[in-house]
Order: structure tokens, then C-alpha cells, then sequence
């Protein structure tokens, strides 16, 4: 199989969809690779590491959509990128379609097999592919939220630690899987005092024994959402419904109860954001105010640490990646019912129930369930 790796095009996006070390498991198993030009350049993977793997460099993004059989990347295709892909194509990446209409249109015109990394799963109950990113942007949101605390980034001035004699800044996170476990981490790491909240008492029951009591945990309700963060200094986001638009739990009226100077870092925003007043932010412009509560919303927080995140990425990737690749897409998911929960879109079917439940009367989207659609189309 030729498998194509375009460099990422979204704003201040340096990870790439394959390592050297990727690349070389790929050609090991008698696959091409096509890698572009300074895909990787910006975190130290250079053409020169590529080709070292055995990859060849390509010039051009448009070369890559026209000839691969299957595209590798990390975010969701830009529009330019989605028009590019053709039918009979594999696209493996991050798509987050629930809440990007735009994106759902233009892959279900595009004839692609198009699968999600955030909606494989596992025998565990968890979502591998999603959940290396999640602990980074966990780990990130702590960082992120005290540097917004800090006076001349709008904040209130507080330091998360506290010092001898003054005590430390409050933390509440909202959910508390993979991303709230591991902002809860860095957040204990620094000396906060730390909330967590979930709405499963099971999740509850394992963060108390992690943290042997450490942290407080709460059940999650809208009245202790509201308690809890009208006390806060910092509010993680981190909450989610696998392929679903994330719940809203934070209405403009509760964050006008917020303290001034508090920050909201909304890590849920990828899947449309768990506060009414979030919108999607960059790095290069990450946050705004709202009611005085700072927002920082980067729907591509691991995007920051690239370097870090690649290769995180590709630790759970490179799996099902040469699963798809040495069997073929289609056997590759039928023979994979986890691999098959990935499949979001396939010859302009959408087969990822949440995503048509989130958008199907606007685009007039016919489901189809994943395993039907690979058998029949
Ligand atoms: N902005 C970014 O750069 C990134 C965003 N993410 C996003 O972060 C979000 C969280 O991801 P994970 O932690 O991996 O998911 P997860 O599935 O591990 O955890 C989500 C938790 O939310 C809880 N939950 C659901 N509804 C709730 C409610 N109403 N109140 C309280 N808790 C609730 C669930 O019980 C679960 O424990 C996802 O939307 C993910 O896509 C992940 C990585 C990077
Ligand atoms: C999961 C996600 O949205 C990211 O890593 O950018
Ligand atoms: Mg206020």
C-alpha cells in the first residue's frame, strides 16, 4: 500500500502523522511511503531522518492526495484537504465531526473512508487513539491555566501553589477520564487544592483511590457545577460523550458568578466545548474575556508540545495503522470491531451513530452502521 503523509496545515500544527520510526515499521512490512517535504522539519524529524526510515520526500501536499492509498495525519482535514480526497482513499486521523458540519459535508462528498481516532476503542472501555493527546493536553491545561491566572495575562493574580501563609488556588475540573486525571496530577504536582468532578460514581471511586483522598471528589450535577465553580480559580473542561458535541455545563450566567481574574481552560472544545461561552481559540491567539472570566480554548492544545505529542501519538497509532495497511482497510475493520468503531464516514455514508444524531437534520445525513456499510458499498 502507498500511505501519504502530508504536513499538517492547521494553525501553529507541528505534529505529524508519522515518526521515522513509524515510517520504517511501515516500509518493513513492504509498504511505501510518501512523506511531504518539512512535514516534520519544525520538531526534528528532518527529510533526511525520513528518507534514513526509507520514506521518499514529495513535494507537494496535492501529489500525496492524488496517488496515496492511504492519508496519515494528526488533525482534521482543512477544507482544501477534504476536497483532495477521492473514493477508495483511507483518511486515518483526528476528525472530530460532531460539531463541524463544514468537515461531515465535505467528507461524505468525498467518497473516502474516513476513520477517527478519537472514536476507536478498546477492550477496557477506553479510546486508545485519544487518549495519549488527552494526557498532554491534561498535563498542558495546568500550565496554560496558570500562566493565565498570572496579572499581566489578565488574571487575578493568583499562584496556583500558594505560598507559607497563603493558601492555594483552587482547581475544579469537570470530568475526569484521561484529560481530568492528568490535569488533576499536574494541579496536586503544583500544591492546588483540587476538585473533580464526574457524573460516574465508579470514575469517582477510582480518582479517590489514586489520590487516596487527596482530592475531593464530587458527583456531577448542574447545582454542584455551579458551587464548585463559582469558588474556583481555575475550571478545567474535560469531559466527554465518545463522537458526541460535548454537554454544555457552564451557561454566561454561571460564568458571570465566576470570580474576576478566574480562568476557564475549555480542553473539550475539540468536540464543541463544555461552556456555552467557549469558542474554538489558537495558539497563536489563545485566549479572550468574557465577564472577566479569561477563556482559553485551543482546540489543538498537544499541538504545542509537538515534539512530545508525535511521538505519543504514534506509540497508539502504529498499531491499527499497519493493521489497515498489511490487511487492507476493509478486512482490517471487519476483523477488528474496535478498529470498526473508528469508521465515522465511509462513500458518502456517515456511520458513526452520534455524529448523525448531532447533525443529521441539518445535512440530511443518512446513517448507516459501519459494519453494513464496509459489507455492502
Ligand atoms: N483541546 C485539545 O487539544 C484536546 C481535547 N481533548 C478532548 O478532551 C475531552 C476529554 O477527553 P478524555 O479525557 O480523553 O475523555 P474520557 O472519556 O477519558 O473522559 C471523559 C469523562 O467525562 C465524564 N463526563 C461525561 N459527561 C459528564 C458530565 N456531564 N459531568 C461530568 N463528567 C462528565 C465521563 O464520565 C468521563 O469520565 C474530549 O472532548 C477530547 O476530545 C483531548 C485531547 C486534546
Ligand atoms: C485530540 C485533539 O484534538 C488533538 O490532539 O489535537
Ligand atoms: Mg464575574
Amino acid at each position: 500500500m502507498l500511505i501519504g503523509v502530508p504536513k499538517e496545515i492547521k494553525n501553529h500544527e507541528y505534529r505529524v502523522g508519522l515518526t521515522p520510526a513509524a515510517v520504517k515499521e511501515f516500509v518493513q512490512h513492504s509498504h511505501q511511503v510518501w512523506v511531504e517535504t518539512q512535514a516534520g522539519h519544525s520538531i526534528g524529524f528532518t527529510d533526511e531522518h525520513y528518507i534514513e526510515a526509507g520514506a521518499e520526500i514529495i513535494d507537494s501536499a496535492a501529489k500525496i492526495f492524488a496517488k496515496a492509498d492511504m492519508i496519515v495525519k494528526v488533525k482534521e482535514p482543512q477544507a482544501n484537504e477534504c476536497k483532495m480526497l477521492r473514493p477508495g482513499q483511507t483518511l486515518y486521523t483526528y476528525l472530530h465531526l460532531a460539531p463541524d458540519p463544514i468537515q461531515t459535508q465535505l467528507l461524505v462528498e468525498s467518497g473516502a473512508t474516513c476513520i477517527a481516532y478519537e472514536t476507536v476503542t478498546d477492550n477496557r472501555n477506553t479510546l486508545p487513539l485519544l487518549a495519549p493527546m488527552s494526557e498532554v493536553a491534561g498535563r498542558m491545561s495546568v500550565q496554560a491555566g496558570a500562566h493565565y491566572l498570572e496579572k499581566a495575562q489578565g488574571g487575578s493574580g493568583t499562584l496556583l501553589g500558594g505560598v507559607p501563609g497563603v493558601a492555594p488556588g483552587k482547581v475544579v475540573v469537570i470530568g475526569g477520564g484521561v484529560v481530568g486525571l492528568n490535569a488533576a496530577k499536574m494541579a496536586m504536582g503544583i500544591g492546588a487544592d483540587v476538585t473533580i468532578l464526574d457524573r460516574s460514581l465508579n470514575r469517582l471511586r477510582e480518582l479517590d483511590d489514586i489520590f487516596e483522598g487527596r482530592l475531593a471528589t464530587v458527583f456531577s450535577t448542574a447545582e454542584s457545577i455551579e458551587y464548585y465553580t463559582s469558588r474556583a480559580d481555575l475550571v478545567i473542561g474535560a469531559v466527554l460523550v465518545p463522537g458526541a458535541a460535548a454537554p454544555k455545563l457552564l451557561n454566561r450566567e454561571h460564568i458571570k458568578k465566576m470570580k474576576p481574574g478566574s480562568v476557564v481552560v475549555d480542553v473539550a472544545i475539540d468536540q464543541g466545548g463544555c461552556f456555552e461561552t467557549s469558542r474554538a481559540t489558537t495558539h497563536q491567539d489563545p485566549v479572550y474575556i468574557i465577564d472577566d472570566v479569561v477563556h482559553y480554548c485551543v482546540a489543538n492544545m498537544p499541538g504545542g508540545v509537538a515534539r512530545t505529542s508525535t511521538m505519543a501519538l504514534n506509540n497508539a497509532t502504529l498499531p491499527f495503522g499497519l493493521a489497515l495497511a498489511n490487511k487492507g482497510p476493509k478486512q482490517a475493520m471487519l476483523d477488528d470491531p474496535h478498529l470498526l468503531n473508528g469508521l465515522n464516514v465511509h462513500q458518502g455514508k456517515v456511520t458513526y451513530k452520534a455524529v448523525v444524531d448531532a447533525l443529521g437534520k441539518e445535512l440530511n445525513l443518512e446513517y448507516m452502521d459501519a459494519k453494513t456499510a464496509l459489507e455492502t458499498l
